[in-house]
């Protein structure tokens, strides 16, 4: 069992009560990458849930598995070692710069090799297996909004990946690590936030997680239901620029990652994002003649700015409403 070598004190962390154990949900959208009919189903499944499973991705299993391995030796690392990290993206307890705590652990950096953050990861913590792992996951994130464009029926294909495959891309990479918590188990009935509730603020989330539970996402109906982990799949979460740029046909999915009182949870997620200059609005082959845009124009700095002076759990989109429905 993996223990956070200076565990966070409890108190510090949200406790939430769930009234009933949240229902483990089987109703997520499955998409084989191979299926001719993989643009249809997913859009759909951006549509209504803004999140679905993939799966015959195409990615090997080693590269996550090997991704997996050099993760949990880092994080098995003395705590002064690790926060050697810290310049290089490591964080533990405190998530953004706003105040907000979970129960975890994780490295972030930005995926620009123009940037030093992800070259000093691998040479000092991660080696090529970040590297390789990173690679391999853009290259699905392409691949899939490209197959979204051809759903959606907009031309040129390539009007999403263009964003993510520009050297300007500000895309990161994130390894997280739930430790777990057995003290939980003495206090039935309540839960402990690993990462609380919020939606991703880019493109696209490429998500892929070993096989303990956690992640729970958002119904339209607002109930809470957690996501079967499957460590062999990929995880697709439509994030809140994507929202934009569909006027609001596909939705960001509001997600949040319980902590298992026996288990550690390790997630590696890509979070695909525009070049800070991008303006994000409407794309104009998606709108129905006469619609308005239901979003003011703004660029990405713009909307991470404000993402990054906001708490987790802010409705962000709500500020830049035409009707403005913020909640900071
Ligand atoms: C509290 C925060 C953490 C976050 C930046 C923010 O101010 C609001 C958005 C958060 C989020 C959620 C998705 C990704 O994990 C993340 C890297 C991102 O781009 O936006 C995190 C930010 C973070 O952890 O720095
Ligand atoms: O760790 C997970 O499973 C999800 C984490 C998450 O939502 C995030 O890092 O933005
Ligand atoms: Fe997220």
């Amino acid at each position: 069992m993996v223990v956070l070598s200076q565990p966070p004190a409890l108190e510090h962390c949200s406790l939430i009560k769930t009234c009933k154990p949240t229902c483990v949900f089987t109703g997520i959208p499955v998409i084989d990458l191979r299926d001719p009919e993989a643009k249809t189903l997913i859009v759909k499944a951006c549509e209504e849930y803004g999140f679905f499973k993939l799966t015959n991705h195409g990615v090997p299993m080693e590269f996550m598995t090997r991704l997996e391995a050099e993760a949990l030796s880092f994080f098995n690392l003395p705590q002064s070692d690790k926060d050697k990290a810290t310049p290089f993206g490591y964080g533990s307890n405190k998530i953004g710069p706003n105040g907000d705590v979970g129960w975890i652990e994780y490295l972030l950096v930005n995926t620009n090799p123009q940037l030093t953050s992800l070259k000093t990861l691998s040479e000092n913590f991660c080696s090529y297996a970040v590297n390789d792992y990173i690679l391999a996951v853009k290259r699905l994130a392409f691949e899939v909004v490209e197959i979204m464009a051809d759903g959606l029926e907009i031309e040129p294909r390539n009007v999403l990946s263009r964003l993510l495959r520009d050297e300007k891309s500000d895309s990161c990479f994130r390894l997280n690590h739930y430790p777990p918590c057995p003290q939980l188990q003495a206090l039935s009935g309540r839960n402990l936030i690993g990462f609380g509730e919020h939606t991703d603020p880019q493109i696209i989330s490429i998500l892929r997680s070993n096989n303990t539970s956690g992640l729970q996402i958002c119904l339209r109906d607002r109930t809470w239901v957690s996501v079967p982990p499957d460590q062999t799949s990929f995880f697709i979460s439509v994030g809140d620029a994507l929202q934009v740029m569909s006027n609001g046909r596909l939705r960001s999915v509001r997600h949040r990652v319980l902590t298992d009182s026996m288990q550690s949870r390790v997630s590696m997620i890509y979070f695909g994002g525009p070049p800070m200059s991008e303006k994000i609005v409407a794309l104009p082959c998606l709108m129905a003649k006469g619609e308005e845009s239901l979003y003011k124009e703004f660029t990405w700095w713009e909307y991470k700015t404000c993402a990054y002076n906001s708490r987790l759990g802010a409705n962000r989109l709500g500020l830049f409403e035409k009707t403005a429905n913020a909640s900071l």
